[in-house]
């Protein structure tokens, strides 16, 4: 336990630190040691798993190492065992010198306003009332809760910036002629990883093969992001440095550059080759030849249209000999020694671009835009009018064209329509060299991977086969696995009654004795530890409402000065329904939900809804708009202030937020345990109705689990968009297809809606498949 007395913290804080780091992030790390609960643990290990964090993103210390030595010290100087020491010295020292009663301060006020909170705030409450703050107490509270959030938030901002220069790549390019000999599998032996001094990977050895595709599984927040980091960051043992490794995380960023062109500057050879053409060119005042350039706009244009074929043969007749005849005509006819090394230079330019396929990188590129949805305008759209999402496309369509020795992508069909995932899997299925995916999607993963790679209590394994093969060897090794244990706690049993039975016969002792060696030769049967089960459980919805809840009437919508989205639509939803709007992006699904929940209205018609009706809306930018400052406890303190503490930490949990995570600023979740927190604050209000637009993006597989679970028994009414074919199948009984300004049942399975899609798509494979 902390001393929690003020002066000695700050003396010891400050002397500990002096001048490192932010002033207000040290302040506020005192005033959680000052907490009375503080503990600092064996030396100072629990210390270290509350202000670690601090330390490190605050830059007050160097790195884990350091802040472990720091928080040693501050257990040796601030523990309470540690101030029963000092004071028991000073004691014999000094004897017994003044109490200073008046350093009872305003932290112990603190601490009763706080754990009294939410009395104050029940009016009606039953429990026994502390006395009212004055408004002295009350000022000093809020401006304690201020610095402690401002200090929250520079935590943040030194952590955004750090993150922010190390993920500041250069743009991926196009290597060629690497990797030439020697195996290009990679080994990577004997590995830890930890994040914000949490150990995610120890000791792990794992072998990827030249070829294959591995799918990264694992609960959220175990640490497969982490993981792909540290390889995008070569830093892990193993990794050959002439491996070319791309992580797909960050979005292009916006500028005036066409789509096409930010996906072709990738290929920086290619790049220079056509800038020393255009110099060459202009030096011998000569026209580019037909077939070359002019073949990027239509080659570009035709893969656009879904022409694969197109997307394969847009190549110039024959740039070479073109060249060849151009510097021959300019040797000949000029005679000048310079022009003829410049044209001989062309024609080696030329020779060289032919031999990059340069001429077929356009429709190349924009075979891979085509595929992830990009229609020939937006192709030639600056990057900068695109929103975030189809910013990542076009990173990811710039990872697929630059094809490196080992691509990491990192749960890419969140990003991506039904359309898009259909052809990335057909395209992946395709890939020519390494793939590591971390994905939470079942089909995806059933397609694309040849090897499950799962990340469990911080190792990993690898399974061969998809996802299915992976599920059925893992239920049957832990089937075996128990049998064997059991068998094995049998056969103890057994030997130890013998050994029991006959431990003081004497003429059993040689027979004891060797027993007794064989049950220490017994080895314990390892049986995985299976991860704890848990559902999302949705509150039964409050207070009757009685049907039709919502009601659409020859309803019409367009945004202002755009096309019309919807025509007519009449349709009705009640607690009863169960239904899962699938369509192409930008279709409008995202506006329907809106128009359901009020926050848009129509242009033409009507839409009734029962007033006494609770809506509740997930999407992702309910996620992205959750304050990264704040810690989840904090999020729903602030939305539900009425709440009690308790309430809050339990509604959290049973959404997968355990109560270290509870504590636990939103910037250091990982993606998957943000989405948890949001599904927390979107169902506390107990709503009716449950609006969801990609509910399981993120969500680990057992979440996704835990999700469908918890959807079956609630008792309102689900309307979702999602391209997750198993958490569809799982829980709605009705597709509406959004298509055309109508939204019309589709009547047939999600496989033949699939087939429906696929029959429109043509998909040609890598460039080097
Ligand atoms: N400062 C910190 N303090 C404590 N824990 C931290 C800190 N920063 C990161 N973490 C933890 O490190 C882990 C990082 O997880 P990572 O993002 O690699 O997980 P993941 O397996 O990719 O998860 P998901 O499936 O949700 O994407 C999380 O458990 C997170 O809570
Ligand atoms: N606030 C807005 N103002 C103007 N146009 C908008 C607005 N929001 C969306 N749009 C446009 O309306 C169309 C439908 O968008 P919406 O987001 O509803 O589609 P979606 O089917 O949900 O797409 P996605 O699958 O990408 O989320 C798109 O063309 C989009 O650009």
């Amino acid at each position: 336990m902390s001393t929690h007395d003020h002066n000695t913290v700050q003396k010891v804080v400050h002397g500990l630190f002096d001048g490192k780091g932010d002033p207000t992030i040290l302040d506020y790390i005192c005033a959680i040691l000052e907490d009375e609960h503080f503990e600092f643990g064996e030396d100072g290990e629990e210390a270290f798993e509350q202000i670690g964090p601090f330390l490190i993103d605050g830059h007050i210390v160097a790195g884990e190492q350091e802040a472990r030595g720091a928080c040693k010290t501050l257990a040796e100087k601030l523990s309470l065992r540690a101030q029963a020491a000092a004071s028991a010295n000073a004691h014999r020292a000094l004897g017994t010198g003044p109490v200073q009663l008046a350093k009872a301060d305003d932290r112990a006020i603190l601490y009763q306003e706080q754990s009294y909170r939410h009395l104050i705030q029940t009016p009606f409450g039953d429990e026994c009332k502390p006395p009212p703050l004055s408004e002295k107490d009350k000022a000093k509270l809020d401006k304690r809760t201020a610095k402690e959030e401002e200090a929250q938030r520079k935590v943040l901002a030194a952590h955004q910036a750090r993150a922010a220069h190390s993920l500041q790549s250069e743009n991926p390019t196009i290597i060629r002629n690497q990797g030439a000999g020697g195996s290009r599998d990679v080994h990577l032996e004997n590995f830890s990883l930890s994040n914000g001094g949490k150990e995610l990977v120890s000791d792990a050895t794992v072998m990827l093969a030249f070829g294959r595709r591995y799918g990264l599984i694992g609960r959220n927040g175990t640490g497969k992001t982490t993981l792909l980091r540290a390889l995008a960051g070569h830093e892990i043992k193993g990794l050959p440095a002439n491996c070319q490794v791309l992580h797909v995380e960050q979005e292009v960023v916006g500028d005036d550059t066409p789509v096409i062109e930010a996906v072709l500057a990738c290929d920086v050879e290619r790049t220079q080759l056509l800038a020393e053409e255009a110099e060459l060119l202009k030096s011998l005042n000569r026209e580019r030849p037909k077939d070359g350039g002019a073949a990027d706009a239509a080659a570009a244009a035709t893969a656009a249209a879904g022409t694969a074929a197109a997307a394969a043969g847009a190549k110039p007749a024959n740039g070479a000999a073109a060249a060849t005849a151009t510097a021959a005509t300019a040797a000949d006819k000029d005679g000048g020694r310079d022009e003829a090394a410049m044209a001989a230079r062309l024609n080696a330019v030329y020779s060289r671009l032919h031999e990059i396929d340069a001429y077929g990188a356009p429709a190349r590129a924009a075979m891979i835009l085509a595929g992830l949805s990009f229609d020939e305008p937006m192709m030639r759209r600056p990057t900068r009018t695109f929103s975030g999402g189809w910013r990542m496309r076009v990173a990811l369509a710039r990872a697929l064209f630059v094809e490196p020795d080992l691509l990491l992508l990192d749960e890419p069909t969140n990003h991506l329509d039904l359309h898009a995932v259909l052809w990335l899997e057909d395209y992946l299925v395709k890939w020519p060299k390494t793939l590591l995916v971390v994905s939470h999607a079942r089909e995806f993963l059933n397609v694309v991977a040849t090897d499950i790679l799962h990340l469990h209590s911080q190792k990993i394994i690898t399974y061969k086969g998809n996802y299915s093969t992976f599920e059925k060897t893992m239920t049957e090794r832990l089937k075996n696995a128990r049998k064997a244990a059991e068998a094995q706690d049998a056969k103890r049993k057994h030997v130890q009654a013998f050994i029991d039975r006959f431990r003081y016969n004497a003429n059993r002792a040689a027979l004891v004795q060797s027993r007794i060696k064989a049950l220490e030769r017994m080895a314990e049967v390892e049986v995985m530890e299976e991860d704890p089960e848990y559902i999302f459980s949705f509150p039964e919805p409050e207070g009757a409402a009685a049907p039709p809840i919502i009601a659409f009437n020859d309803v019409d919508f367009n945004y202002p000065g755009g096309p019309t989205l919807f025509k007519k639509l009449n349709f009705g939803l009640d607690l009863e329904s169960r239904f899962a709007i699938v369509g192409p992006n930008g279709i409008g699904k995202s506006t329907l939900l809106n128009l359901i929940s009020g926050k848009l209205q129509p242009t033409q018609g009507s839409i009734t809804r029962n007033t006494r009706v609770r809506l509740a809306t997930f999407n992702q930018h309910h996620v992205d708009g959750l304050d990264l400052a704040l810690t989840p406890l904090q999020i729903m303190a602030r939305s539900f202030p009425d709440a009690k503490e308790p309430e809050l930490r339990g509604h959290l949990s049973s959404f997968g937020v355990p109560a270290t995570l509870a504590g636990q600023a939103m910037y250091t979740l990982s993606g998957g345990q943000k989405s948890r927190v949001a599904f927390a604050k979107m169902t506390f209000t107990k709503p009716h109705i449950l609006l969801l637009d990609e509910p399981s993006n993120h969500l680990d597989i057992d979440a996704v689990n835990a999700l469908i679970q918890g959807l079956a028994t609630f008792k309102g009414g689900v309307l979702m968009v999602s391209h997750d074919q198993f958490l569809i199948e799982s829980t709605v009984d009705e597709l509406w297809m959004c298509e055309g300004g109508h939204v019309t049942p589709f009547h047939g399975s999600f496989d033949e809606y699939k087939a429906r899609l696929r029959a429109k798509a043509h998909v040609a494979g890598p460039a080097t498949a």
